[in-house]
């Protein structure tokens, strides 16, 4: 099966076979707006009891019922929150709010209702309803974020990846031996949970400086207009300029004796003190490369402790900061492995910043199982899990 970023092929139940139709799943976060759907190949219609054994061996055999699969894609998209109207024009565009569940539990209603999760799908309720005539269906951000990341590190073949000294490397993982693990995920803010199983979690820790610090001081120090921008410019910087080293402050020798080398960040922008220079007299790309170095570092650190605190070797990290960019999965692998000297492990995610949408689009499943379905699991469930038998 070809997984690229952006779209993930896979089979699903005709919605129509359940007297419901559902696509679309929201993750309202304080920056950015994740939005998974699901687009059906009609010509790609295939019977149930033609399929290979997979959902069966998986115990989803659909018993004496029979009625067709549907193949299709589950797309990826994202908008910045503070264009939200963005993203109501493309749902809207794209027809994809015309295939909610309707309410089970007040079917008279007629009212459509689409999974989302984050604070946004709190925020939004009204916006969503007067533009869209949707209802948002609430799930826990938590929640979702925990499924997300358990669905992709169970189903997706290549999801997790080390990156260590500029490789990637896929991790296989062991479904039998997958918790317990620390999942970190860096949005605006940054959240750390540790992971016992589907659904056992308990969110240990947190903290304010993450990607939403980044950009926007970022935004504030090199005036870039976008978040593209401004990683672009940090990949061109050096943060040797503004960043204090050990060697700065120990004549260019490493302080041996506590496993520091020259190299080491001593202190982060410390040189903006003794250099007595302006912002105007340092390049925006070594600041924002500094920057960037400072919250990952950070991010690192406090993931490593966490994962002290609990014991756990395993380290998955998701959120829209990390967006594949080698300099911050660096900077977080080798805070990890330094501090841990070894011992524990940071993993980034292929699908990193999708990890609540998936939740949010996974959790109608629930309501199949619950209350929908008639005479076979959901549509979603077997679709999800078939693809990790591609
Ligand atoms: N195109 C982009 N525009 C804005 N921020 C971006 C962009 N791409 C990546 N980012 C980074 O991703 C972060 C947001 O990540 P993510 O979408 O995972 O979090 P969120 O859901 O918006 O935040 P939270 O969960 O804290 O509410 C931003 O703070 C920024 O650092
Ligand atoms: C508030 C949330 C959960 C919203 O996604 C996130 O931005 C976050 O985890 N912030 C860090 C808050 C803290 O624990 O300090």
């Amino acid at each position: 099966m070809d997984l690229r970023h952006n779209e993930i092929e896979g089979n699903s139940e005709p919605t129509q076979s359940l007297g419901q139709t559902s696509h679309l799943a929201l993750d309202i976060g304080g920056s950015l707006i994740k939005v998974v759907y699901f687009s059906i190949s009609r010509d790609n219609c295939i019977d149930r009891e033609q399929e290979s054994s997979a959902n069966d061996t998986l115990g989803f055999s659909n018993g004496n019922c029979k009625h067709p699969i549907l193949q299709g894609r589950l797309h990826f998209a994202k908008f910045e929150t503070s264009k939200i109207n963005d993203c109501l024009e493309f749902i809207s565009s794209k027809k994809l709010h015309l295939g909610g569940f309707q309410h089970h539990e007040n079917p008279g209603k007629n009212k459509n209702f689409i999974k989302a999760t984050g604070g946004g799908a709190y925020k939004f309720t009204e916006l969503f309803k007067e533009n869209l005539g949707i209802d948002l269906d609430k799930e826990d951000e938590m929640d979702c974020l925990v499924a997300g990341a358990n669905f992709l590190l169970k189903a997706v073949h290549h999801e997790a990846y080390t990156y260590i000294d500029g490789q990637k490397e896929f991790v296989q993982i062991d479904q039998n031996d997958l918790y317990p693990y620390l999942l970190v995920n860096i949005g605006s803010g940054v959240s750390m949970i540790k992971v016992d199983g589907d659904g056992k979690f308990e969110r240990v820790s947190g903290t304010n400086v993450g990607g939403g610090t980044f950009w926007g001081l970022g935004r504030l120090l090199t005036k870039c207009k976008s978040f593209d921008e401004l990683l672009e410019l940090s990949h061109q910087g050096n943060n040797r300029v503004i960043d204090m080293l050990v060697g700065d402050i120990y004549g260019g020798m490493d302080y041996s004796k506590i496993g520091l080398l020259s190299t080491t960040i001593a202190s982060s922008f410390g040189k903006a003190v003794s250099d007595n220079k302006e912002l105007e007299d340092y390049k925006p790309e070594d600041v924002a490369r500094s920057l960037l170095r400072m919250i990952s570092n950070n991010i690192g650190q406090i993931s490593y402790l966490n994962a002290l605190r609990f014991g756990l070797k395993r380290i998955f990290f998701g959120g829209f900061f990390i967006r594949g960019q080698p300099y911050t999965m660096d900077t977080i692998s080798v805070a990890v492995h330094f501090w841990s000297k070894g011992e524990a492990k940071a993993m980034f995610l292929q699908h990193e910043g999708f990890l609540g949408a998936l939740g949010a689009y996974v959790s109608y499943a629930k309501h199949s199982i619950d209350d929908l379905c008639l005479c076979s699991l959901t549509w979603a469930v077997p679709f999800f899990l078939a693809l990790g038998h591609e």
